[in-house]
């Protein structure tokens, strides 16, 4: 195969999860199977109880299935590493560290100089829009700034893969607008594949090129849905409208 053919593709091969509830086995996952090309922005959409949180982990290396393998470039996915910028709904930021200091935290990790770190971090901030709160804590952010540190601590390692789960769930409906359009332009500049999740399939249909559509019935992926639609979109806009209903007709 060529250097670089698979550069930053993902293969998500018949995964299926079971897991040991206490009134015996949850099927969380059913063997399912996509691939998310390099470059691509492909969101997973889905109902309550679907299967979502438990893919994630799976890609994320955070959890391992009970049959089925992710690869990264041809390569099994064994854990978190370098290789992954992880951003979820919760921020997960170190509260007693600044904003640089969370943002250089896995460059800290790799050993790289301090002021090549420095120059890192700011260019960071400075693609997040947060130049000029580097020295900031993260309890004195609101929740879109702190989304934005997450995603430049996400992206300081420059992962071959962004992974996103819900998260712009828990900021407000402006906020979560203002950020979909940054998390678009910083697509657009790095050329990062990215794989979001969400439940909301207003934003599945607006940021993905694919919609991995996630089955009423849990664990099953209905389809992959490709959206034939140029940026900026909306839901006023006929086409997109005609994605949603196709979608919410799907998952309901
Ligand atoms: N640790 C666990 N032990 C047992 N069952 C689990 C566990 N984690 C998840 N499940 C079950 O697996 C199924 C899928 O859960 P998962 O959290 O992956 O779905 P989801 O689509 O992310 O839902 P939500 O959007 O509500 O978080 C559900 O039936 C859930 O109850």
């Amino acid at each position: 195969m060529a250097v670089g053919a698979d550069a930053n593709r993902v293969t998500v091969e018949d995964v299926s999860m079971v897991y040991d509830g206490s009134n015996g086995p949850v099927e969380a996952l059913r063997k399912v199977s996509f691939d998310v090309e390099p470059g691509e922005f492909v969101t997973i959409v889905g109902p309550s109880g679907c299967g979502k949180t438990t893919l994630f982990r799976i890609i994320a290396g955070l959890q391992t299935p009970t049959e089925g393998a992710v690869r990264l470039d041809g390569d099994p996915i064994d854990g978190p590493g370098p290789e992954l910028g992880i951003v979820f709904q919760e921020y997960h930021l170190f509260p007693w560290r600044t904003v640089a200091g969370n943002v250089g935290f896995g460059l800290e990790q790799t050993g790289m100089p301090t002021d090549q770190r420095r120059e890192r971090v700011g260019e960071l901030l400075e693609l997040v829009g947060l130049e000029g709160f580097a020295d900031s804590y993260p309890k004195d952010l609101s929740g879109g700034m702190k989304q934005r540190v997450a995603l430049a601590r996400a992206l300081a390692p420059d992962p071959d893969l962004l992974l996103m789960d819900e998260p712009f769930g828990a900021v407000d409906a402006q906020t979560r607008t203002m950020l979909q359009a940054e998390l678009l332009d910083i697509w657009e500049a790095t050329g990062k594949t990215v794989l979001f999740v969400t439940h909301d399939i207003e934003e599945a249909v607006k940021l993905g090129d694919r919609v991995v559509v996630m089955d009423r019935e849990p664990g099953r992926v209905q389809e992959v849905l490709d959206i034939d639609l140029e940026r900026p979109r909306s839901r006023s806009d006929r086409a997109f409208g005609r994605y949603y209903e196709e979608i919410l007709d799907r998952i309901g």
